[in-house]
């Protein structure tokens, strides 16, 4: 099953005041749910240049990649008192995935635009940048929601209800 990467493309990975959210445009049963832009990883390829390709087609941008946000088996592992900086590195890669639909799994990068603005060339029909504390106002595919939640915790944001 391939495994799917994402990204959450902030204005800055530091200090982050926008998260650019994109519109499927396909297939019909997830067209209309926002997601984090990103696509399958192909056969023999690293699942973070796979990003890198995805958003390039995607988007038609070139980005700088930031920490992963990790999944909830990450994020339990550093409560444990895993370094955070040893997880998401090679074999840990598996621990930091998120559990997506159709037993897909998925790694979501903190990203930065690093050349071209972001347009909706493939796969969505809209893209918007949403301030923090904004960032439930559009309808998130399933999957997605508890990750936008533990973004807002991993880049230390208010929780907006
Ligand atoms: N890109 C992306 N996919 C997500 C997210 N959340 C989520 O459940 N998914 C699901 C939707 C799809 O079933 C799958 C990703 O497939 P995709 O259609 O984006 O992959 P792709 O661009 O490589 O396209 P293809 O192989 O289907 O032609 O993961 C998300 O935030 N971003």
């Amino acid at each position: 099953m391939p495994l799917v990467v994402a990204a959450a493309i902030l204005d800055d990975l530091e200090q982050p005041t926008r998260l650019l959210a994109a519109r499927r445009s396909a297939p019909k049963t997830l067209a209309g749910a926002w997601e984090f832009p990103g696509g399958k990883v192909e056969p023999g390829e690293q699942p973070s240049a796979a990003l890198v390709r995805e958003l390039r087609e995607e988007l038609g941008v070139t980005v700088e990649l930031g920490r992963i946000v990790p999944g909830p088996d990450g994020e339990r592992a550093e409560d444990s008192g895993v370094d955070s900086d040893d997880v998401g590195t090679g074999s840990d890669l598996t621990l930091m995935t998120w559990p997506i639909h159709q037993g897909h799994r998925m790694l979501v990068w903190l990203a930065v635009v690093s050349e071209g603005v972001p347009l909706p060339l493939e796969d969505h029909d809209e893209l918007r940048w949403l301030d923090v504390g904004d960032w439930r106002s559009v309808p998130w595919l399933a999957a997605d929601l508890p990750i936008v939640g533990a973004l807002e915790r991993f880049l230390g944001l208010p929780r907006v209800p």
